[in-house]
């Protein structure tokens, strides 16, 4: 596909997507219909169509719509290239712009439309991230890196780096997170990869590993993974020490990737869909669902997506986990509340509710990182829950 071709496709998916069809699974149905497509064009035409979903706002107004053309006219724009070169009306491509289609000076538009974000969201995002706000937004609207997590309990993170390279998958040791490899080059080798089969590195951006590495985790503790999803956190406390782990998470259905990606990484996970039964734990972690703000540049169109009924659902479902996981951690023991969010109502606002609905839990930790070049956006708080003393 010429490149022109390309822009005109991104244009066609784009469409869909703004529709309301999921991103991914119109990427894959277009893929599925251009057999011509190689799959270098198909590569190309997802990072068109995902650059364009991150800035959708900034794009559409230097293009003059929120629509595929719209949005590809601003791209072209922004980029400093002459929309004619490409939009030549020739073969597959788009037609020439229209005089109608002007664009209008970045400098010009609104705040949120320059920095990419939901007009309804701005002042949570301010409330969030007070000075932070601007930079916040902005990471959002950049590609996310490809970050790997060395299995400590079966390599060193020089020894996985090593075996990586002789695949010709290039990493960068992160300066701060001890277990976090960023790939420079070869990404896309990864998963077919021994390296990566053989359970020496799993795929985890560096704030969750980051987290995880903050947690009171030593041999022969008792641990309940309570989202476990597909399992990232569970394999990633299991990699730091030799834990009793049980997995749980309400649709079982999500934990189906564990149990192989547990025997690839060498670790021993029990999957539970009532862990009352096998309560207390001395640590209970709460991964809970969440509206993804830290992570919108790995699944932009959920930006657009996200009202404000839909969050205040979120948050009652985030007080409800804690409610249930709380009882379940033993006297002396720590419950974990992390989500991938940087709005503080999915935050620091659920741990303080939480204390003024539980007395006996004391704050003992918090991690809180914004959307950045090492990572993603991410919030953690500890808990350690009163030991209770007995009068005799
Ligand atoms: C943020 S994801 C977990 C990601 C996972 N911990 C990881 O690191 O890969 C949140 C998970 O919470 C689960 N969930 C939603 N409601 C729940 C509930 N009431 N109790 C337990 N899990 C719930 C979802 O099914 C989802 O898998």
């Amino acid at each position: 596909m010429t490149p022109a071709a390309r822009l005109a496709a991104a244009a066609q998916v784009l469409d869909e997507v703004l529709a309301g069809a999921p991103a991914e699974r119109t990427l894959t149905n277009w893929a599925r219909g251009a057999r011509y497509a190689g799959s270098k064009d198909r590569a190309a035409v997802r990072d068109l169509v995902y650059d364009a979903l991150r800035r959708r706002r900034s794009l559409g107004w230097a293009g003059g719509a929120e629509t595929g053309r719209g949005l590809m006219l601003g791209a072209l724009r922004l980029a400093g290239t002459d929309p004619a070169t490409l939009m030549t009306g020739e073969g597959h491509a788009l037609s020439p712009p229209t005089a109608a289609e002007v664009g209008r000076p970045i400098a010009e538009a609104p705040r949120a439309v320059r920095l990419d974000w939901p007009d309804w969201l701005l002042p949570r995002l301010d409330a969030s991230l007070g000075a932070g706000a601007d930079p916040g937004a902005l990471a959002l609207t950049a590609r996310a890196p490809v970050t790997l997590r060395a299995n400590l309990r079966k390599v060193t993170r020089d020894q996985a780096q090593a075996a990586l390279a002789a695949e010709e998958i290039e990493t960068q040791a992160d300066p701060e997170v001890h277990t976090a490899l960023h790939v420079t080059r070869g990404a896309s080798k990864v998963a077919a990869s021994q390296a990566y089969l053989t359970g020496l590195v799993e795929l985890q951006d560096a704030s969750s590993q980051a987290a995880v590495l903050r947690l009171p985790l030593r041999a022969g503790v008792r641990v309940l993974d309570y989202c476990a999803g597909g399992g990232g956190k569970t394999l990633a406390m299991g990699s730091l020490a030799p834990l009793d782990l049980v997995a749980h998470d309400a649709d079982p259905r999500r934990m189906t990737d564990l149990p192989p990606r547990a025997a690839r990484a060498g670790l021993t996970v029990a999957l539970d869909t009532d862990p009352a039964r096998k309560a207390p734990f001395d640590l209970v972690l709460v991964d809970a669902p969440c509206s993804g703000s830290g992570t919108w540049r790995r699944t932009p169109d959920a930006k657009w997506r996200l009202t404000s009924g839909r969050l205040d659902d979120l948050v009652r479902l985030q007080d409800t986990i804690l409610d249930a996981a709380a009882p379940l951690v033993v006297p002396a023991g720590h419950l974990a509340y992390s989500t991938c969010s940087i709005l503080a109502e999915e935050c620091d606002d659920r741990i303080a509710a939480f204390r003024q609905r539980h007395t006996g839990w004391q704050v003992v930790d918090r991690f809180f990182v914004p959307p950045g070049d090492a990572g993603d956006g991410f919030f953690q708080s500890v808990l350690r829950r009163d030991e209770v003393l007995t009068i005799r």
